[in-house]
């Protein structure tokens, strides 16, 4: 298992990269299950995810060919309508498997998920729209057996509250039922209008994504397309907590501002400046102190749920008080004893931390727990006095492309090491 060491105290200048979506990635990647068409998608980050997903779609005949970021996949004839659970229950995303193959196949089967342990993460939201929608669920041993002979049936769908995994699911499947789907309270992540962008390309029609009613008047097919996966937004979120942090001038190729939905403003209160350039997203903050502001995590636009923890890295040497109020997932808060080791003052009670800022941080031994989390420790190291080592790193390649030649990229000090346990 890999560690990372860091060096914390150099300042990042820069141009860096911002891969294309991993969150928007597994999702356009599952919707080639929808066609026998070639899928050609540009800009797929090379990542544990993208290449586990790969390993399911092949489990189901899919054959996928990579070049660089290019990514060519075709499902020309569904093999099996199985997805097991040694392959499902390493990440959350591959039950999104599920909708594709019920829509096309009339049939599938789909271990339940796993994912960060961040919560419980039910999936009764996206069963409950497959039965609105005429499908027979039922659960067998950790399975999920799903039928529609006749195909799915457009329906009507209020989601109770908003899911982005249960939106992106249901847009995808009724992309082929018989007549229309309207979804209600839809989430309205970037994702989702990045994932509705491809169906249309592959002939869906799609109506209303990025706002919170969704509809979908269903096609008897869809045909290959090629897409251009969207900028990573967290990707890019966290970058720019990493210039809050430690100082310096980072050009994020790909960024754009309107992606951090309400953190953008956070993070300009907090001193960061933020410019939208023709070649992406600009963030510097020069020598002022961080400014700690509070924040409550929501549905986007709101601040997101996946940039709290990097978030909690920079209030930590804020120069006031912040609270961090969770209210998406119910465990969240497992970076706060590690970010404690590098000094952090934080308590937590209930769904909020308590950040008082301190002074300085100072580098020590701390563990990875998920991916978010991880990425925490990378800001908290790059500001801490000395050298930290980050162990179980396979949490970040989940999620961050080539995280540390990025950064080192940029003026960090930053080595990956093999580890010897
Ligand atoms: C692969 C991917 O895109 N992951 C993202 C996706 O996860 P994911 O799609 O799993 O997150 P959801 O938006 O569905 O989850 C939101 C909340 O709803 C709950 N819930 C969800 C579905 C359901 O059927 N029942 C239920 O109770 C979840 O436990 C959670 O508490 O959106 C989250 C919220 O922005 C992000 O943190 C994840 O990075
Ligand atoms: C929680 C995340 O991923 P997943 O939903 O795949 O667990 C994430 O991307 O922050």
């Amino acid at each position: 298992m890999d560690k990372l060491a860091i060096i914390g105290g150099r300042e990042l200048y820069g141009d860096l990269k911002i891969a294309g979506a991993k969150n928007s990635a597994l999702k356009v990647m599952a919707a080639c299950l929808l066609t026998d068409e070639t899928l050609v998608l540009d800009e797929v980050p090379d990542l544990a995810d993208v290449r586990q997903l790969l390993v399911l779609l092949e489990n189901h005949g899919v054959k996928a060919e990579r070049d660089g970021h290019r990514l060519t996949l075709d499902a020309g004839a569904i093999t099996s309508t199985v997805a097991p659970y040694e392959i499902v229950r390493k990440m959350r995303a591959s039950f999104n498997v599920l909708g594709p193959i019920l829509a096309r196949e009339g049939e599938a089967k789909v271990s339940l998920p796993g994912g960060c342990a961040i919560g419980a993460r039910p999936v009764d939201l996206h069963l409950d729209a497959f039965r609105k929608m005429g499908a027979e669920i039922e659960l067998e041993e950790g399975y999920v057996l799903a039928g529609a002979k006749g195909g799915l049936k457009g329906a009507e769908i209020a989601f109770p509250f908003v899911s982005v995994g249960a939106t992106e699911h249901v847009m995808m499947a009724a992309t082929l039922a018989k007549g229309t789907t309207i979804l209600r309270n839809a989430a309205r992540e970037p994702e989702i209008v990045d994932l509705a962008d491809c169906l249309r390309a592959m002939g869906a029609k799609i109506e209303g994504d990025g706002t919170d009613t969704i509809t979908i008047h269903g096609v008897d097919r869809l045909s290959g397309a090629t897409h251009e996966v969207l900028a990573d937004r967290i990707e890019m979120g966290s970058y720019a907590m990493a210039v809050g942090a430690v100082g310096g001038e980072l050009l994020l190729e790909r960024g754009r501002r309107d992606l951090l939905g309400s953190a953008a403003k956070v993070l300009e209160e907090c001193g960061l400046k933020l410019e939208d350039d023709p070649r992406g997203l600009r963030v510097s903050r020069w020598g002022t102190p961080t400014v700690s502001q509070s924040v409550i995590t929501e549905p986007y636009p709101g601040f997101a749920t996946d940039l709290q923890a990097q978030f909690m890295a920079l209030m930590a040497k804020g120069s006031g008080t912040a609270e961090i109020t969770e209210t998406i997932f119910e465990n969240r808060f497992m970076h706060v004893p590690e970010l404690a080791r590098l000094g952090a003052d934080i308590h937590v009670n209930g769904r909020t931390a308590t950040v008082h800022g301190v002074p300085k941080l100072k580098g020590a031994p701390v563990m990875a727990t998920d991916l978010r989390a991880s990425m925490s420790l990378v800001i908290a190291a790059l500001c801490a006095e000395g050298q930290t080592m980050i162990s179980r790193v396979y949490h970040l390649d989940r999620g961050f492309e080539r995280l540390d030649d990025k950064l080192r990229g940029v003026g960090a000090l930053i080595e990956r090491v093999k580890d010897e346990d």
